[in-house]
């Protein structure tokens, strides 16, 4: 019997099954319309989006114009810092004020995570809250921490080339590592959750399996096979919200196994610190009347952040909280 840190262990209602369902694949969704057509062409390929958003809320994009060359240099990159060794890569550890860099003791729902990320944001700096307290104005600049020697983890452009595209938003890109386990039917690599931001674009390892899709039709949980080259897109909270729960987020978790290491890179889409999240007002009438409060998007994150950081006695903050 292996021994493993009691703060991994699930419940039991929450472990892996011995067997995963494999049958059904989400959507898979060519994007080569968008190289050809503008407009109203594309009217059905919207449609198809709108289909899996609203029967999965998760689908993978095929087509989609990413050079596989870039992804094959992000993997590469992220292989090497995570094989590195604990002191080089503590020493970009994030910290309790900054979110940024590398850390290996997350919890999702309170109990530990089987792995190790690194996170970095898009826009440099990104301005944010400086804590959770809702009367607390102040904002500080939230900045990257990049390992030393690693040239990889650079664009070689000057640093304020991409921030026009992104007025002031705050997404940011993880790279998440998950070791091998000595005991992958107690834990998971990352616990059931829902993505908070807008929408996640996850580029998942190629050739280890592990993230599970929660089935909407009965609840079963879905391994979600790799599709070399593919991206696999998923609905998040904020558009939840947005549309009025017309596109529900997903669960999702990750399972860990005791032979192969995974690699996968979520790039979580997030709008700026001040932005108040809210059913868009042209979707709510008196038929269907707005099913959220507004809630400030900085202050629940950083509300977030700070649950994500040290196992609390307190549930972290869902959208739910502010279900009208
Ligand atoms: O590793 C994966 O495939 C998914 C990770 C994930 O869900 C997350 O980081 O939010
Ligand atoms: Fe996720």
């Amino acid at each position: 019997m292996v021994e493993i840190d009691s703060a991994f262990i699930q419940a039991v209602e929450h472990r892996p099954k011995p067997h995963t369902i494999e049958a059904e694949n989400i959507p898979i969704i060519d994007l080569s319309p968008l190289k050809f057509s503008s407009g109203d062409d594309l009217a059905g390929l919207a449609a198809e989006i709108g289909r899996a958003c609203e029967k999965w809320g998760f689908f993978q994009v095929i087509n989609h114009g990413v050079p596989s060359k870039s992804r094959e240099k992000i993997e590469l990159a992220s292989r090497k810092f995570f094989n590195s060794t604990k002191d080089e890569k503590r020493k970009v550890s994030r910290n309790e004020s900054n979110p940024f860099g590398y850390y290996d003791t997350e919890h999702t729902k309170n109990v530990r995570d089987w792995k190790e990320v690194f996170d970095f944001t898009v826009q440099v700096p990104t301005v944010f809250p400086a804590s959770h307290e809702a009367h607390d104005t102040d904002l500080i600049e939230l900045i990257n921490q990049w390992p030393h020697d690693f040239p990889e983890f650079s664009l070689g452009l000057p640093k304020d080339r991409l921030n026009g595209f992104f007025k002031n938003q705050t997404s940011r890109i993880r790279l998440n590592y998950y070791p091998p386990c000595p005991a992958p039917h107690l834990t998971l690599g990352v616990g059931r959750h829902k993505d908070t931001g807008v929408l996640t674009i996850l580029a998942q390892d190629n050739d280890v399996a592990g993230l599970e899709v929660k089935r909407k039709a009965d609840g079963e949980w879905i391994l979600v096979k790799p599709s070399p080259n593919a991206y696999i897109i998923n609905v998040g909270d904020i558009i939840q919200v947005w549309s009025n729960e017309k596109y529900e987020s997903v669960e999702h978790r990750v399972i860990v196994n005791s032979e192969k290491e995974r690699l996968s890179i979520p790039y979580f889409l997030y709008p700026a610190h001040y932005t108040w999240v809210e059913p868009l007002e042209e979707l709510i009438n008196e038929q269907n009347p707005a099913k959220y409060k507004a809630y400030n998007w900085g202050k629940f994150r950083a509300t977030r952040n700070r649950g994500n950081f040290k196992k609390l006695d307190v549930e972290n903050i869902q959208i739910s909280h502010f279900r009208i």
